[in-house]
């Protein structure tokens, strides 16, 4: 048997040239150093190829003339390192790993375990998802929130194999081009973020490819997308984030962020490069800090198959668990606009939130401006500035529309920039619902306000992520509110025993409930564009999916565990919806008018049939 596998046979004379310098440089005794200017080792491979060969594999050290002459343009971050740079980055990141490892918000091995999972994940995929598939509410907080987020701080000593595209500033005018550096001819899903608001972690700049990967492993184990047809993309336009400016080894952009005109030009050129390539591609906008996400959704939504997850996604997740915390009080879903909502944030998940909620009341009012404008008055929000009312100067336009009137708070002794504590005790509201991004915002001074709420079971959605970012503890809520509440929060906690011994249920609203069926389901219908009644659609899936007793049991989102069948109904409610507004333009072989003709088992049972699964396929060698 030669010692060289025989995919990787290097001939004898290749051999000789590549060990030549060595022996060169061990005669001048100096470190031998493979760079340009020695003799070229002829290799016969490129792009993805290439970077997955431990034997020519150089990472952050190829040159960008060997980049652009090996087709790894844009495979790896912008950031030339040596090989010396390289080296201590690894032993630097691999000392920072030994301590943050045990940084595991609710696990203390959490990285060790993602590590692990990593290292599947780049040597078997198939091996890869059907462990994910099989044990998906025990590894989905390794591969995704929280521990995610850990693994995009720590990022830099712990992606071994390049994994998605890097669309920089510096790639201006060769975006067209560089695109087809990607192996795949195609591409069903891309999740693109410029890492300017990871989670509630901030700004990680090019680190935050990681929420990209971990959401598109997602969209594979819950959603069956098949894995060699998704793309994970980070579009690095700098970071304002002054630690990463300052690190030596960060693999990065080392500027502060583009903004305006110039980073719009950025976005748009990466949309249009992508779009010409793979023309049925769905991409989803992740992490995005407010100020762009809202301005990027309304530029691409009406051209581009596109959505924005934080923003849509979450919206949707966050109505179908306010309509099951309705049902939970006993109450009909169409009593859903009276209830009283205060919500803590009002970027871009909070202020999505917000306007799905108060479309959902204006239909369940009769769809008209009054009901529109009435149910307006449902809705405190505060910020970092405390409760929004008219008289605040320079208000987020997209949270203008939730702006109190001071003669409608002035009865209630409310003012603006009232704290959140005085909002909820003069309120008394329904639902105390959080995407602040600050851990620990629903104070114990918070939560006992909330004990004179008007409900018979009040509400707490402590949704911002990850775990240490969560507004409060399932434990803080039932333990100063009683049994007899509903608690959901972004990343998962463990139920709570209560006093009697009964279980007080810490339900995960989390738009990962979501996202994955959009997906599924756009792709499926074959529709341009995602629409407003799409998502609709999804969300009032979502809500219906509950059973009543689980519900009465303070369960409103389904067991993780059941992902793969949510999303398959979500998917197949999607492509309904899509043929029923005549978005539908068929996919493959299932053309828009045969679409039309399925009912819905038909349709359940059309997207179950393009699910893939884990199972290994037969291979056979063709030499093309
Ligand atoms: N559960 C989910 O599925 C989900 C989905 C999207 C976002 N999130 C989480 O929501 C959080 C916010 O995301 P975003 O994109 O809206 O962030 P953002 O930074 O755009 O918005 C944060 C908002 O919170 C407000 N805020 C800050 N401090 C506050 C305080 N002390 N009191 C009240 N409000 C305060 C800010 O003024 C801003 O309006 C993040 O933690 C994110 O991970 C969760
Ligand atoms: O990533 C998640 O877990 C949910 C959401 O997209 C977020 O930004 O927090
Ligand atoms: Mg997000």
């Amino acid at each position: 048997m030669s010692f060289f596998p025989s995919q990787l046979r290097i001939s004898s004379s290749l051999l000789r040239r590549r060990t030549a310098p060595m022996a060169a440089a061990a005669a001048a005794k100096r470190p031998f150093t493979s760079c340009e200017g020695s003799r070229p080792t002829i290799v016969h491979k490129r792009s993805l190829d290439i970077l997955h060969d431990p034997w020519f594999n150089k990472g952050t050290a190829f040159s960008m003339t060997e980049r652009d002459r090996l087709d790894l343009r844009g495979l790896l971050p912008p950031n030339v390192m040596s090989s010396e740079q390289q080296i201590e980055r690894f032993m630097v990141d691999l000392k920072r790993l030994q301590v943050n490892a045990r940084d595991g918000p609710s696990d203390t091995h959490a990285l060790a375990k993602w590590r692990i999972l990593n290292r599947l994940h780049d040597r078997n995929e198939t091996m890869y998802y059907q462990v994910l598939v099989d044990n998906i509410e025990e590894y989905a907080p390794i591969v995704y929130t929280p521990t995610v987020g850990l693994v995009c701080q720590n990022y830099s000593g712990l992606f071994r194999r390049p994994r998605g595209m890097y669309f920089s500033a510096a790639d201006r005018g060769e975006m067209m081009s560089m695109v087809y550096n990607w192996p795949a001819d195609q591409v069903d899903m891309i999740v693109v973020t410029d890492g300017s608001r990871i989670l509630g972690l901030g700004d990680l700049g090019v680190q935050g490819i990681g929420i990209a990967i971990g959401k598109l492993d997602l969209y594979v184990a819950a959603a069956g997308i098949n894995p060699q047809r998704v793309l994970p993309v980070m579009i690095d336009v700098g970071t304002n984030n002054e630690k990463l400016l300052k690190d030596s080894l960060y693999l990065g952009l080392q500027e502060h962020r583009l903004d305006g005109e110039e980073y719009l030009s950025v976005i748009d050129e990466f949309m249009e490069a992508v779009f010409t390539r793979w023309p049925n591609v769905i991409v989803q906008f992740e992490d995005f800090q407010s100020k762009w996400a809202f301005k990027l959704l309304q530029r691409y939504r009406h051209n581009y198959r596109m959505f924005n997850d934080d923003v849509q996604g979450t919206a949707g997740v966050a109505i179908a668990g306010l309509l099951g915390a309705v049902r939970a009080q006993g109450r009909p879903m169409i009593d859903f606009p009276k209830q009283k909502i205060v919500v803590a944030g009002a970027g871009s998940a909070g202020i999505g939130v917000l306007n799905a909620a108060r479309k959902t009341m204006s239909r369940m009012l009769g769809n008209n401006e009054a009901a529109f404008e009435s149910a307006r008055s449902q809705f405190w929000v505060v910020d970092a500035m405390g409760l929004i009312t008219e008289n605040r100067m320079n208000v987020d336009p997209d949270a203008l529309p939730f702006a109190r009137k001071e003669k409608e708070i002035g009865r209630q002794g409310l003012s603006e920039g009232s704290s959140l504590a005085e909002v909820v005790k003069k309120v008394k509201p329904d639902v105390l619902l959080g995407l602040s991004a600050v851990g620990g915002l629903f104070s114990k001074e918070v939560l006992e306000a909330l004990k004179d709420s008007t409900s018979t079971r009040p509400a707490i959605f402590a949704m911002s992520n990850p775990t240490k970012n969560a507004e409060c503890t399932p434990e803080e809520a039932f333990s100063i509110l009683g049994d007899h509440i509903i608690f959901a929060s972004g990343s998962p906690f463990n139920d709570v025993v209560l006093g009697d011994g009964g279980i007080g249920h810490s339900n995960q609203g989390n738009n990962m409930y979501l996202f994955p069926g959009i997906g599924l389901g756009t792709l499926l219908s074959g529709a341009r564009i995602i629409s407003d009644g799409m998502l609709q659609a999804a969300a009032e899936c979502l809500a219906a999916y509950m059973k009543e007793e689980e519900i009465q049991k303070g369960i409103i989102y389904p067991s993780i565990s059941s992902i793969r069948d949510i999303t398959k109904e979500v998917a197949a409610a999607v492509v309904r919806e899509a043929v029923a507004e005549d978005l539908a333009e068929g996919y493959r072989d299932m053309d828009a008018r045969e679409l039309q003709r399925l009912s819905q088992e038909e349709t359940v049972a059309y997207v179950k049939n393009n699910m893939w699964n884990p199972v290994y396929p037969t291979l056979v060698y063709r030499n093309e």
